[in-house]
């Protein structure tokens, strides 16, 4: 029985996936994640961490990455909606800088697989929104880092106005505030 549809994306292994929703009287039931399954499609993985991050509308996270023990992350939203984008940072991607972004929300159920060698960010566009998501690697705060969300270098165009939103009203952590520049992540400063 199909239990996922994988579309693939314009980079290798970043993946959206829709889950087969089951629909009765009483709601519906989905598998989200299937370790046999996924095997079967060709991503063996293996996960160590769950997350759950809760947000008002116009938040925006990232765009953050690990410098060691890098993360896959098989992410969905649970409540809310939010545009959520990965860009490939793996150092012989033909795709390196790329970025590609798209909606995940409680509506749409989509789940979206970003590898190792990625960073990730995401723009809330509800209050109250819910992500959670799976990780192929724990948490090394040590290897914590980041890239300025709007590094014109990488060019990210964050739906903004599409939702409503005022570039100059987002709500940022104090790190997301002051990320490097992609340029200065390639020097490998800070
Ligand atoms: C990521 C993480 C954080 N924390 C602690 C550290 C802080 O005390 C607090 C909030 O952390 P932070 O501000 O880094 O949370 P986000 O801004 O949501 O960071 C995440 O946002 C982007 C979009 C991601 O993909 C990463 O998972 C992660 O970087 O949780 C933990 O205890 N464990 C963790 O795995």
């Amino acid at each position: 029985m199909t239990k996922f549809k994988i579309t693939e994306t314009k980079i290798k292994d970043l993946i959206i996936i829709d889950p087969v929703v089951l629909s009765d009287q009483r709601g519906f039931f989905m598998e989200t994640y299937n370790k046999r399954y996924f095997e079967k499609l060709g991503f063996n993985l293996e996960f160590v961490q769950d997350n759950h991050s809760k947000s008002k509308k116009g938040v925006l996270r990232g765009l953050h990455f690990q410098k060691e023990h890098s993360q896959g992350k098989l992410i969905r939203v649970t409540r809310g909606s939010i545009w959520d984008v990965a860009v490939d940072l793996r150092k012989k991607s033909p795709t390196f800088g790329v970025w590609h972004g798209l909606i995940l929300s409680q509506e749409n159920k989509k789940l979206f697989y970003i590898p190792e060698g990625f960073a990730h960010g995401f723009l809330t566009l509800d209050d109250d929104t819910e992500i959670q998501y799976k990780c192929t690697d724990f948490y090394y705060p040590e290897f914590d880092s980041g890239i300025n969300w709007d590094d014109p270098d990488i060019g990210i165009k964050w739906p903004f106005k599409e939702f409503g939103l005022e570039e100059e009203n987002l709500i940022l952590s104090e790190r997301d505030m002051d990320q490097p520049s992609f340029k200065e992540y390639l020097g490998g400063a800070k």
